[in-house]
């Protein structure tokens, strides 16, 4: 299909322009991360938190950019395809030596599919899977930083070693006390080392760029000693009256290593030359973590979805089970299925929404978008959005069919789209997120399991009041961190909120997402009369952002036990003026800390602690 003469200029103009449009996206990206440092080192919270939110757009505006110049340079859209297939001859031949040749991949998929009638790119036609290696990329400019540092202790330096470590990252600023902090590592690290022999190739390699987010750097790292490897990261944070750094906490181990990456968290802020290589970097801290994951932690959300669509495809082809309708209580909004060998949902937007609900298509996208930009703080689950997503037919169920063609039939197209012979669903617009257990399910289970009987004691009861407890104080937990991050989930039912594998609650249903600071914390007005008080209905008028929260019991804890763990925990968030008092700290411009990890980590719990929400 390839021509086998390279003669057309055009054609290598065309390619020179796409890789100069990628060229520019990833130095602009790249800038923007690398920044962070300084906004770190001058504790610019608004303005770290801005970056994250603007970085998000970069790549769409840049493909415009591109698109646009090509159009207006080489009127690419009625260039031939023999000069596209030469198009790409070149781009590929630049790609050699290039340090991001999968993230430029992807550039040239994103411009060329907004140019080229869909036919082309059912062909084969774009980069389906990579055609450049990004093994063993290094950058040989003098000026390059390697992509991690090795450091090689002895068990009686460790501690001078660690902190020569954090002090060759050059942050313009100083610690509180950092041999303090290095020994305080130490005494987390060195029995690691304890009862094992040390072998000769005893080292710590860390990356060498600080990962960003928020109000923390973060050191990713990894001690290895023979065959064994611990990956660890360090979070640096500044003291309580941010003026100095400090080392808060060691967090080491898979649990805390995929809770820090987490899906439910912002995108960190990194300086990178070579992605891929910190990428690989990342995977061997945590083998079980898609690729997808890594890149999207990275801030390099686009590559991330690219990933995650070859990773579905391939998936698909090596399954043979169907897609059905996702488990739990459907949503009004949502027509929600999975495929049970796959551990993510599918989201359509359904096309007629029942009382109360009073939304629109465009708002919903709207709220997605909100939080897709917003600081998720671990509780808001990450979205990958995409429109004309085509499934084998053959793979759904006709119940599941039925139920798309009743519900969201704008969204629904079955066809043989690339005449194969094989016939499709395709859907217009979806989105995908990890699959968690919902909440109500999660309780149903510790109910029937017993959990919610004060006079079963049998181990298995136990171990469901347990998982009663720990359901319905995260769940509190996840309410606080949301409100720290300024969200009122609107919809704050249990079956909205589902349990990740390493048991934290997310949030995942967000069309009545509103801000905090828009939200109006009001208690219910005293009864005026007898009728008032004796009324079923709600006598007093509701402003459209009123919120009662005096009202929440009611839907929440029906249940006598799950009525107590709460009450014990959370019976503030009962009260109009614990909400209040946080919308006031809001607007104020105060920015709550939320710990990618747990207080019991931490060197030092500040009094700064008293300040927060109380799960904090
Ligand atoms: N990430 C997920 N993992 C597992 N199940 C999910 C996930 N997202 C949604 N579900 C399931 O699909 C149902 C509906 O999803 P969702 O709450 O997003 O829809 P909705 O239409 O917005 O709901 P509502 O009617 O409350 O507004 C959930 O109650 C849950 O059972």
């Amino acid at each position: 299909m390839f021509p086998t003469r390279l003669d057309s200029p055009v054609a290598y103009e065309i390619a020179k322009a796409m890789m100069d449009g990628f060229n520019r996206h990833y130095h602009l990206f790249r800038s923007e991360s690398a920044r962070a440092k300084q906004r770190f080192e001058t504790a610019d919270w608004a303005g770290q938190q801005r970056a994250q939110r603007e970085r998000i757009e970069f790549y769409d505006l840049r493909v415009r950019e591109c698109f646009m110049r090509l159009e207006r340079e080489f009127k690419a859209g009625e260039q031939p395809m023999d000069i596209w297939h030469q198009v790409k001859l070149h781009y590929i031949g630049l790609l050699v030596d290039h340090l991001q040749p999968e993230l430029a991949e992807t550039f040239f998929n994103s411009v060329t599919t907004k140019i080229l009638h869909r036919s082309y790119f059912q062909n084969s036609f774009i980069f389906f899977r990579p055609v450049v290696s990004t093994e063993y990329i290094e950058n040989n400019a003098p000026e390059a930083q390697p992509t991690y540092r090795a450091y090689y202790p002895t068990l009686d330096n460790l501690a001078g070693v660690l902190q020569q470590m954090v002090l060759d990252f050059g942050l313009c600023r100083e610690f509180e006390d950092l041999p303090r902090d290095a020994a305080l590592v130490t005494g987390v690290i060195r029995p690691m080392l304890d009862r094992v022999k040390v072998h000769a190739n005893l080292q710590i390699q860390v990356l060498s760029s600080l990962f960003y987010r928020n109000k923390g750097a973060y050191l990713i790292g990894k001690l290895i000693n023979g065959f064994t490897e611990q990956p660890f990261a360090l979070p640096i944070l500044y003291n309580q009256a941010e003026t100095q750094l400090r080392i808060d906490a060691v967090l080491h181990g898979d649990d805390d290593m995929h809770v820090l990456f987490g899906f439910a968290r912002a995108y960190f802020m990194v300086d990178m030359d070579i992605p891929s290589a910190y990428v690989q970097f990342l995977r061997s801290l945590m083998p079980r973590k898609p690729r997808n994951e890594l890149y999207n932690a990275l801030g390099l959300a686009k590559q991330g979805k690219t990933l995650f669509y070859r990773d579905f495809l391939y998936h698909l082809r090596h399954s043979t089970d169907q897609f059905r309708i996702a488990p739990g209580i459907k949503g009004m909004v949502m027509l929600v299925f999975d495929l049970p060998s796959f551990p993510y949902v599918f989201k359509v937007i359904k096309d007629f929404y029942p009382p109360p609900k009073d939304t629109s298509r465009e708002q919903i996208k709207g709220k997605y978008l909100l939080v897709k930009q917003h600081d998720r703080v671990g509780r808001m689950a990450d979205t990958l959005e995409y429109s004309g997503v085509a499934f084998p037919r053959n793979r759904f169920t006709d119940e599941l069919i039925a139920e798309i063609e009743k519900l969201a039939p704008s969204q629904l197209e079955i066809s043989d789209r690339d005449g194969d012979g094989q016939l499709e669903v395709i859907l217009k617009h979806v989105y995908i997120e990890r699959r968690m257990i919902p909440l109500n399910i999660y309780l149903q289970d510790a109910f029937d399991a017993g959990g919610a009987d004060p006079s079963n004691s049998s181990p298995a009861a136990q171990s469901a009041r347990a998982q009663l407890e720990h359901g319905v104080i995260e769940y509190g937990n996840a309410l606080k961190d949301l409100i720290a991050a300024n969200i009122f989930p609107g919809d704050m039912l249990w079956k909205n909120f589902g349990i990740t594998r390493h048991g934290k609650v997310v949030f995942y249903d967000y069309d009545e997402i509103e801000y905090i600071t828009d939200c109006v914390f009001r208690k219910v007005p005293k009864p005026r009369c007898e009728e008032d008080e004796m009324s079923g209905e709600v006598w007093y008028t509701v402003g459209p952002h009123d919120v009662f929260p005096e009202t929440f019991g009611p839907f929440l804890l029906g249940n006598p036990a799950v009525r107590e763990v709460f009450m014990k925990h959370h019976a503030n968030l009962l009260d109009p003026a614990f909400w209040q008092k946080n919308k006031d700290r809001i607007q104020q411009g105060h920015m709550f800390d939320v710990f990618p990890y747990d207080q019991s980590k931490r060197f030092v719990v500040s009094p700064r602690q008293s300040e927060l929400p109380e799960s904090m």
